[in-house]
């Protein structure tokens, strides 16, 4: 897309004609699919929040709280999606969330998701908890980008040995998840007694690291899960945690969970490198803040030392506009390409991943916009 003349695929109709015809077209719609073909377990793992689903709830209304004011008369024929991220040129500011165990919404799991994401170019932040190795999805995504994305481990050595895996299998960032030191309250899976993490659907980066089995009597499913569960659960995470990770990583440090800006401070201070704004999809602290109502205190604080994601609710070209022209660097999305993953496998996600860019695009154009560099506050109104 790099300022070139761009189609319009909404004047042209190219969408009725394709093979994507008998595909959802809204996120809305990928997710009624995949609801009639998920069992509840899945589906509701996926789509579900935590408590009362509250913050689920308010990260969408918070993108209802703003509205678009467009420009016109601007020349928007020579459009770019395109941006920079830690000296990385990515196509377009969106990227695929961490999403762990994958395998439950289709057998192939993250290795689909890992080829449309390179396809179109798209950054995959691969989760620990995934349901393959970090190396095979790496060998699946040949030069495209991705980052890896670490639970914390009360076993600092495990953690180690797992960053540098990822630093030799050509990841280029890694994503520190910090609002998960311990599970959040899901009522969904309590009614329908459906766990992934106790069926073992996450296990494959801890079962090949040698670090992590060295602590195991016998390396079988079960030794595994209980492993895996005491390490995940780790409310002694702090700062200096940070400061053990930069000294055995060269790569870009990012932060996922922050919420607060005095939290943002911090995290500059402590020489990170990026931060992601993210209430986890409104699956861990339920009545946390919406992340798009979060996002211009800590875009202030930042004051673009530091890139700032988020994630947590986009779902719609104009949402990105939105969480751009507030102050975000780029976004990610969870739950839309898993439905996609669950309704039509490696296509789901494509066309999951074509549907939210091109509407950017339209959304950047009819906003009076050549670039997404270009979108600030002047064009937002809070109603
Ligand atoms: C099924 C599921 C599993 C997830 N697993 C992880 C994970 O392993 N690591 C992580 O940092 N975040 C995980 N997340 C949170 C996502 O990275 C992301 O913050 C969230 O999905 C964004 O919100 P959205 O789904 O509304 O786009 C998960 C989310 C879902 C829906
Ligand atoms: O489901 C999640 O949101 C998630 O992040 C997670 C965390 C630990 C284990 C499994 C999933």
């Amino acid at each position: 897309m790099a300022g070139t003349e761009q189609k319009n695929e909404s004047l042209l109709f190219t969408r009725v004609n394709k093979d994507t015809q008998a595909l959802p077209i809204s996120i809305e719609d990928w997710e009624q699919k995949a609801r009639e073909l998920l069992p509840a377990g899945p589906f509701d793992y996926i789509a579900g929040g935590s408590g009362a689903e509250e913050t689920l709830v308010s990260n969408r209304a918070a993108f209802g709280k703003w509205a678009i004011v467009p420009r016109m008369l601007r020349d928007v024929s020579k459009r770019t999606l395109g941006i920079e991220l830690f000296g990385q040129q990515l196509k377009t500011p969106v990227l695929l969330a961490p999403v762990g165990m994958q395998a439950i919404a289709n057998e192939e799991g993250e290795l689909a998701t890992a080829r449309a994401a390179a396809a179109a170019g798209v950054p995959m932040v691969v989760s620990t908890v995934s349901a393959h190795t970090l190396e095979q999805i790496a060998e699946t995504m040949g030069d495209a980008p991705r980052w890896f994305q670490l639970y914390w481990s009360n076993d600092r050595e495990v953690c180690a040995s797992m960053v540098k895996r990822a630093e030799a299998a050509g990841y280029s960032a890694i994503v520190l998840t910090v609002d998960t030191i311990m599970l959040g309250w899901k009522r969904r899976d309590f009614r329908n007694g459906y766990s992934p993490l106790r069926e073992g659907r996450g296990l494959a980066n801890y079962v090949s690291d040698p670090v992590f089995c060295s602590r195991l009597s016998e390396v079988n499913t079960e030794n595994a899960v209980e492993e895996v569960l005491r390490n995940i659960y780790h409310p002694t995470l702090n700062w200096d945690d940070i400061d053990y990770l930069r000294q055995h990583t060269k790569l870009p440090i990012l932060v996922k969970g922050i919420l607060h800006p005095d939290d943002a401070k911090l995290a500059v201070e402590r020489g990170v490198d990026g931060i992601i704004v993210s209430n986890h999809g409104g699956r861990q602290l339920d009545g946390a803040i919406s992340t798009l109502d979060a996002l211009p205190a800590i875009a202030e604080v930042v004051d673009r030392r530091i890139p700032v994601l988020l994630d947590s609710g986009v779902r719609t070209g104009a949402d990105v506009v939105k969480a751009i022209a507030l102050g975000a660097t780029a976004v990610l999305i969870g739950r839309p390409f898993m439905f996609g993953l669950a309704v039509a496998g490696e296509k789901g996600v494509a066309s999951v991943l074509d549907t939210l860019i091109n509407e950017l695009d339209v959304s950047v154009a009819l906003s009076g916009s050549n670039s997404v560099a270009e979108l600030n506050r002047s064009i937002l109104i809070r109603l």
